[in-house]
């Protein structure tokens, strides 16, 4: 088992972004999309990381970024077909994340049936909190997730209304790709995402255990 020492720069590490998604049935809802009966699985490519003090860049084909709210799950060791009884152990703490998502890219994307890389895995679409040991998150399914732009509350969920808890993903995602140590599972946002705009400034938080603040840039050409 890693210690936690190792993973706070786990960021750092080039490790695997693996993103659940729908898994809040009012987010599923207000995309208007069904609501699964399996996890939606879909991957970051780890130059999406952006830590605080680094704006999150517009990607220059979307004009309609969304801010998605996120717990992320870390993972301390590896793992392959893992028992939903000892999910647990693999995990070594958590982080707060924003799936950031070029809306109208991925509504693309659906209607051709293409997959999501372009509007979900490009640069700076993964702003991530500092680590959070897992000592200092008793019930991870008893959190409220929030994120405000400008001030003005956007996101506030429950992570208690997750379809599939975090040792059922944990599961079933090792039994498709390999858990390692310094991985990230981001476990799907709740209800209220919605468009940000060059210059405006995300703040999001877990219940008052960790926040964090983004600005949203146009890159530079
Ligand atoms: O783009 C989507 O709506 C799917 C997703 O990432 C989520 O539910 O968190
Ligand atoms: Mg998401």
């Amino acid at each position: 088992m890693a210690s936690s020492k190792n993973l706070i720069r786990f960021w750092e590490w080039g490790k695997k972004i693996i993103c659940v998604g729908r898994n809040y049935a009012e987010h599923a809802k207000e995309l208007k999309n069904a609501v699964p009966t399996e996890p939606v699985l879909f991957l970051k490519s780890p130059s999406a990381y952006v830590k605080e003090g680094f704006p999150v860049l517009m990607p220059y084909y979307s004009s309609d970024l969304h801010h998605e709210v996120e717990l992320g799950v870390v993972i301390g060791k590896r793992g392959k077909n893992i028992d939903q009884t000892r999910a647990m152990e693999y995990v070594e703490g958590y982080a707060l994340c924003l799936d950031m998502t070029a809306r109208d890219t991925q509504d693309q994307c659906k209607k051709k049936g293409l997959p999501w890389t372009l509007a979900k895995a490009f640069d700076t679409s993964c702003p991530i909190s500092d680590f959070i040991p897992k000592d200092k998150i008793q019930d991870p399914h008893n959190l409220t997730l929030w994120l405000k732009v400008n001030g003005i509350l956007r996101q506030e969920g429950k992570t208690s209304s997750m379809i599939f808890p975090i040792p059922f993903l944990i599961s079933y995602i090792s039994k498709i790709i390999t858990l390692e140590e310094g991985d990230i599972i981001l476990t799907g946002t709740p209800e209220g995402v919605a468009s940000v705009r060059e210059h405006d400034e995300m703040e999001a938080g877990i219940d008052n255990i960790i926040s964090m603040k983004f600005k949203v840039q146009k890159p530079a050409l």
